[in-house]
């Protein structure tokens, strides 16, 4: 392979390595070859079509993501099958010495202690402000007298907004204090693989083993479960034998427990018998610190000015405040150049762009909706249920759930409606736009609508 493509897909499998879990970086990044770099187009390759499908439906738009940022251009990116790619499928790592943190190990995926969790993700480069002090003190406490204060812990906030970061900062300050824990994180979908790995392979035993056997159980985007009864009747037996052994259970999701329609009854409220607590979008203030914490930490030599610039400008998750950093700074330190404001807006032109949509509010999109099919806004919020009037108010409850960043209950009130109607309203409007062209046209037309009367409106 040529060092061009060397480097920017390897600095690409960094990014992803940062931002995805170690067993999920392992089982499906790791796995990927980088043919071809020509111009703006770049040729990956997998081993068979089962590799293929499913990164294309869940890993495709991060990857794309992390190319551009290390690249900083957008490539056209195919990704093909290969079977010479057989041979970069990494065989199952040697089991290693045990690490200071007992994690338990088994057949299951390629598994390495140390990936579990991520030293960097710890109290002392969390950055504390009024959007997430409560949850960092409910954390803390969690942390400092496991199982003794909340139990469950659980954290939810929209996406990029440090629920990971501050779960498992709870499970490296144990892991300091009591080296000897058995501590284990992983995320929902793992768990589920897992359990279907162990299923076909009649290791329920040992999958049950591996997490009831243990000190303190770290699962992320429990969200996950949400629709899937089987796995839920396996986790609520494993809850169960935890919470009974007085054993540490902390959760992350990206909604409440009771917002998630398709959860049993009796796991929402274990889920709520301990502290549910919300991680919110962090002011400018917090942004600012985040941002000169991380760049210390980085080592970047970026000035306040520019750090400050950011922080106003990239508001909707940290994230993308974070990549926005690390664009900047690849760009500098590869062309050994200083940048200004105006260099930094053309390099995060799309970033920007996006930070600006997600100004939209629901009113903004309410009042589209109902310009559009000729109707009142006060038909969309009201009580009248004729087809004309209920189909634009639920494709109104759609748009402000995928156009926004405003939780199920948030849109409800601003329909004057519960959470559930809103979800379901939101399903039915995407289930039915999977097979109805027209309606994927309405869509697209009504989301131009919303960004141009969301830019009169700022102007
Ligand atoms: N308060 C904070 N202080 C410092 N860094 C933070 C803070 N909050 C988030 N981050 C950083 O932002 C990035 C994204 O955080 P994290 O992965 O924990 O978010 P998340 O809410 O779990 O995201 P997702 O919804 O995608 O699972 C991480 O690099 C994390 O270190």
């Amino acid at each position: 392979m040529d060092k061009n493509i060397c480097n920017i897909w390897e600095e690409a499998c960094k990014q992803l390595k940062g931002i995805l879990s170690g067993d999920i970086y392992d089982r499906w990044i790791a796995v990927i070859q980088c043919m071809e770099i020509k111009g703006e187009r770049m040729r990956l390759a997998v081993a068979n079509d089962f590799y293929k499908d499913w990164l294309e439906e869940n890993y495709f738009p991060m990857i794309r993501k992390a190319v551009m940022v290390v690249s900083g251009k957008e490539m056209e990116i195919s990704l093909e099958v290969d079977s010479s790619c057989f041979d970069s499928v990494k065989p199952e790592p040697e089991p290693e010495a045990p690490s200071p943190i007992s994690l338990p190990t088994l057949g299951f995926g390629n598994k390495k202690p140390s990936h579990n969790l991520n030293p960097n993700y710890t109290f002392e480069s969390y950055v504390v402000g009024a959007a997430n002090q409560f949850a960092h003190a409910a954390a803390m406490a969690a942390a400092n007298s496991p199982s003794r204060t909340y139990n469950p812990l659980f954290i939810y906030g929209g996406v990029g907004l440090g629920k990971t970061h501050l779960m498992q900062a709870i499970g490296n300050h144990i892991a300091t204090k009591k080296p000897r824990a058995k501590i284990c994180y992983t995320t929902c979908e793992t768990f589920l693989n897992e359990y279907i790995d162990a299923l076909q392979n009649n290791n329920v035993a040992a999958f049950r083993k591996k997490y009831r056997k243990i000190d303190m159980l770290m699962i992320d985007d429990i969200q996950f479960l949400d629709g899937k009864a089987r796995i839920q009747e396996e986790f609520f037996h494993t809850f169960n034998t935890l919470f009974e052994s007085h054993k540490q259970i902390v959760l992350t999701s990206d909604r409440t427990p009771s917002e998630m329609a398709g959860l049993a009854p009796r796991l929402i409220s274990r889920f709520e018998w301990g502290l549910v607590t919300e991680l919110g979008k962090p002011d400018v203030e917090t942004r600012t610190a985040i941002l000169r914490k991380k760049a210390e930490l980085l080592n970047l030599n970026i000035g306040h000015d520019l750090l400050d610039y950011l922080a106003e400008r990239v508001s909707s998750n940290i994230r993308s405040l974070e990549g926005a950093l690390i664009r900047v700074a690849t760009f500098m330190s590869l062309t050994n150049q200083q940048v200004d404001v105006q260099k930094v807006e053309e390099l995060l032109h799309d970033l920007l762009d996006k930070e600006s949509q997600a100004a939209i509010s629901v009113d903004v999109i309410q009042r589209t909706v109902a310009e559009h099919f000729d109707l009142r806004q006060s038909d969309l919020t009201g009580k009248r249920r004729s087809r004309d009037i209920a189909w634009p108010r639920q494709i109104a409850m759609h748009l402000s759930r995928t156009m926004t960043t405003q939780s199920f209950p948030v849109i409800g009130e601003q329909f004057s409606r519960n959470h559930a109607t809103i979800l379901y309203a939101h399903e039915q409007v995407s289930e039915k736009a999977k097979a109805d062209r027209g309606l994927q046209q309405t869509i697209s037309i009504l989301k131009d609508k919303v960004s141009k009367n969301c830019v009169k409106a700022v102007q």
